[in-house]
């Protein structure tokens, strides 16, 4: 019998992305509601009940609505938003992240999709701090840029209005509070909170985030190529989305264009060093809308589901 799933806000960013994912998929049912009855509560209730899995892109407040009007024991919830990401009983959507961790959404009834920035930085760091290369109590700072997508339709409107008048290349996070920090600690295995200021482009879609290292101030100074045999082997017996470019000494490479990735779910690591100054650079490339959102989405449903 068909999987019936329910998208709870596919009318947004993330939701129809989904959607459009999930089209030709013929082992699943997808249960749809009517654009006039999207918010309606009632509506909304009868089909999260009725769903397998339901998978919510919604903001955090109407996700947290989404979890509470579910009633029965049986459907499971992939929820896109911020709101469980370090909630007790949830578990953490990055499979790549750890051995066990596909196991863990696999058999998960609540699963948090992981937020876009975290899951490159999180995917560099924790194999580092794991091997003990890194610290957990370093001063790690995170930077990077994101196509417009990521805030979702208010801001996609805005850039699209603006059009040629939008600002190419706009920092932001300028309070060092945002949203995603408490997963990005958590998850990378840091001690203290990391520096994270990112940015926003004049471009749709898809990401880079880098991660500098003074490795002169790391108690035991490793070159570029520990850094990079350390990644590469925590994901070498790791299957899933997450790949990593070989050791590169070249001042530019046309690879780190933030949307060679758009419309996949890849997320490929790249490690730069300069050992004589004791200088590298970690830097994850990846589309927000695929491994940052609906392709984890569907990655976690399709373990949720055994596919
Ligand atoms: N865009 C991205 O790259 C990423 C987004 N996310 C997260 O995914 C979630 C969805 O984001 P995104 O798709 O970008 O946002 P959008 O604003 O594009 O879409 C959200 C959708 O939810 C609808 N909605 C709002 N309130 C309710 C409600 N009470 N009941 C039903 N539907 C409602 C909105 O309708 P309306 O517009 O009419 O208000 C809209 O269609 C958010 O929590 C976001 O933080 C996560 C990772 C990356
Ligand atoms: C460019 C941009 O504004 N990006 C969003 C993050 C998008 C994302 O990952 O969303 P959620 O964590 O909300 O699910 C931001 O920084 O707030």
């Amino acid at each position: 019998m068909a999987a019936k799933i329910f998208i709870d806000g596919e009318a947004g960013t993330t939701g129809l992305q989904i959607r459009e994912r999930l089209a030709e998929r013929r082992d699943l049912e997808l249960l749809s509601i009517p654009t006039e009855s999207r918010k309606d509560k009632a509506v909304r209730a009868a089909l999260l009940n009725e769903a397998d899995i339901a998978i919510l892109c919604l903001p955090d407040d109407a996700a947290k609505e989404s979890v509470s009007l579910i009633e029965n024991d049986h459907t499971k919830v992939i929820d896109a938003s911020t709101a469980h990401r370090v909630a007790e009983g949830w578990a953490y959507g990055f499979p790549e992240m750890s051995r066990e961790q596909a196991g863990i959404v696999a058999s998960a009834k609540r699963v948090a999709n992981p937020g876009c920035w975290p899951q490159g930085p999180i995917a560099m760091l924790r194999p580092l701090i794991e091997a003990g290369l890194v610290p957990a109590d370093f001063p790690v700072t995170v930077n990077g840029i994101s196509g417009y997508t990521g805030g979702g339709r208010t801001m996609i409107e805005d850039y699209v209005a603006k059009g040629e008048d939008a600002p190419e290349y706009m920092p932001y996070g300028l309070t060092f509070k945002h949203k995603h920090l408490p997963e990005l600690q958590r998850y990378a295995k840091l001690g203290r909170v990391p520096f994270f200021q990112p940015v926003v482009g004049n471009f749709a879609q898809g990401m880079v985030v880098t991660v500098p290292l003074q490795l002169s101030h790391l108690p035991k100074v490793p070159k570029g190529a520990d850094l990079h045999a350390a990644i590469a082997d925590y994901y070498a017996g790791i299957k899933g989305f997450v790949e990593i470019a070989p050791l590169e000494a070249s001042e530019r490479t046309p690879e780190l264009n933030p949307e060679i990735y758009n419309n996949t779910n890849r997320m490929r690591l790249h490690v730069f060093a300069n050992d004589d100054i004791a200088q590298a650079l970690l830097v994850a490339v990846y589309d927000n809308l695929g491994k940052g959102a609906s392709g984890a989405a569907v990655q976690n449903m399709d373990l949720m589901l055994g596919v």
